[in-house]
């Protein structure tokens, strides 16, 4: 593992510099493998990179976009974090619909829409049961409490080691979220992290002894890259970690 840790100057930097390595990974993936498959974050800080990621000029034809967790709501819901990618950035480029591949949240039935996820990318992936794909970008963000995609504090997701996608709580709420295992078998994890209410979390990921089931963004430590862009309101202390 290559672990980075940028630390830019405000908001609006981290979002800029977020852009770049995004669409150098992408650009990477593709003059490699003739494609790239990156997984969206939800929640509110990728918004804006979204909004400028669909003013690139990218081989959107080549691109596959995934989702590391969804809220277990409509598509249409206001929650939705396919909602708000659609909106902010897939709506407005040429990507053809068969590439853009949503988390199912219309079952019913939490567990058979994470476990048709599953499906689809072992599918896609041509991948066997307990097999994990390499996703070439998984992009992240961190809660105040440290949980990253789906994954909180004390759930029983975070012991999930045998499934590619499983079902979240936050707070009694579903979701449906990629696991640890699959997201440690990314080429790359960006976590994109800003504002001072994320120090606290950062701190004790960042701490060479703390508990993981409590941190739970303490568990991605995947096999490929592992890159920390954060702004100097949530990162100013961790400026020398790398
Ligand atoms: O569905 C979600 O909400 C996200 O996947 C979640 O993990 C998010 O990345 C963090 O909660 C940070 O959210 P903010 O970017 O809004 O601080």
């Amino acid at each position: 593992m290559t672990k980075v840790v940028e630390v830019l100057a405000n908001r609006e930097e981290l979002i800029a510099r977020s852009l770049l390595v995004v669409c150098s990974q992408i650009q990477a993936a593709i003059a490699e493998r003739g494609i790239c498959t990156i997984a969206a974050a939800g929640g509110s800080t990728p918004e804006p990179l979204y909004k400028l990621l669909s003013a690139q000029d990218l081989p959107w034809d080549k691109i596959h976009v995934f989702w590391g967790d969804e809220r277990y709501v409509p598509s249409d819901h206001q929650d939705s974090n396919q909602k708000m990618a659609r909106l902010a950035w897939l709506d407005k480029v040429n990507i053809p619909p068969s590439n853009i591949h949503p988390m199912p949240t219309g079952s019913g039935d939490p567990a058979a829409d994470a476990l048709a996820y599953q499906t689809q990318l072992q599918d896609f992936f041509q991948v066997s049961e307990g097999e994990f794909p390499a996703i070439d970008i998984i992009l992240l963000g961190i809660g105040d409490d440290a949980h990253t995609a789906s994954l909180f504090p004390h759930t029983a997701a975070l012991q999930v080691r045998d499934a590619l996608v499983t079902v979240g709580n936050k707070d009694g709420q579903p979701r449906i979220t990629f696991t640890v295992p699959l997201i440690n078998h990314a080429r790359c994890v960006i976590f994109i992290v800003a504002g001072a209410s994320k120090k606290p979390a950062l701190a004790q990921i960042f701490a060479p002894v703390a508990d993981d089931l409590t941190y739970p963004s303490r568990l991605i430590q995947p096999s490929g890259e592992l890159l920390w862009l954060l702004d100097a309101a949530a990162g100013e202390e961790l400026q020398s970690l790398g």
